[in-house]
């Protein structure tokens, strides 16, 4: 679905990460990795469009039955995108319709989604009087509710609590056992341990793994070991 050859990426003076090789699939569950600063955003931005690749080559093909392609991604980015002025339901309902599905359709899925993240009791709430926490539930839960083919999520679970991050997982798991994909960027590496199938990882300015996250684990007992082994800690 992405394919991504000797892409260097960052900003104007700063170069970020340096020649990223990869291929994404679908069916695959990937968990993007590295510390503070490494360059999952900028990657993440550099993927879907909103930064320019400094260098490189970035290939979609994501045999897309809907009139734009863009209407089969899920894109949470890590500040939050929120309309303010409207309600919980109004802001989740806005992710499937301009996805191009019908209002009863719409509705449906944004039900559905509001479920998942458990926010149909606040459903009728104004966003800018729930918690912080909400506030990322509701954004998660437009995405949810489009149906996307490709999901792009920036640490999707920053601000979620426990049980609410292993429902989208879980859910998540179950989309791409169908087919969908998912890049997903976390620092909660227990929890893309149990659900991610690959690892990218980033570190130093440079993509140091790329692969099956049981090749990346070796003879690690888990992904948080592997990670502080990786970074020298
Ligand atoms: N708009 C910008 N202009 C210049 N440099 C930037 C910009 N945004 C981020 N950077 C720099 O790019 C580097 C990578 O930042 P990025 O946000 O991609 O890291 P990250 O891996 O997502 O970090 P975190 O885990 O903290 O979210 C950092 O050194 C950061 O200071």
């Amino acid at each position: 679905m992405i394919d991504v050859s000797n892409l260097t990426i960052g900003y104007k003076d700063t170069t970020v990460v340096k020649n990223l090789d990869f291929k994404l699939n679908k069916g695959e569950f990937i968990a993007l990795i590295g510390a503070n600063g490494a360059g999952k955003s900028t990657l993440i931005n550099t993927l879907i469009g909103i930064n320019t690749p400094l260098s490189g080559k970035i290939s979609w093909e994501l045999k897309s039955t809907k009139k734009n392609m863009f209407n089969d991604v899920g894109f949470s980015p890590q500040s939050q995108l929120i309309d303010w002025y409207t309600n919980v339901l109004d802001n989740v309902i806005q992710g499937p319709l301009l996805a191009g599905y019908d209002l009863r359709t719409a509705q449906k899925y944004a039900k559905e989604a509001l479920q998942l993240l458990d926010l149909y009791s606040l459903k009728d709430k104004a966003v800018d009087h729930i918690s912080g926490g909400q506030q990322q539930r509701v954004q998660i839960a437009r995405e949810i509710a489009r149906k996307p083919k490709l999901y792009i999520l920036d640490e999707p679970t920053t601000g979620l609590d426990v049980e609410t991050s292993e429902n989208l997982f879980k859910y998540l798991k179950k989309e791409v056992e169908k087919g969908a994909l998912v890049l997903t960027s976390s620092h909660d590496l227990t929890l893309l341990e149990d659900y991610a199938t690959q690892v990218l990882f980033i570190n130093d300015h440079a993509q140091k793994y790329f692969g099956s996250l049981n090749n990346f684990l070796n003879d690690s007992t888990s992904l948080r070991e592997k990670y502080l082994k990786e970074r020298g800690k």
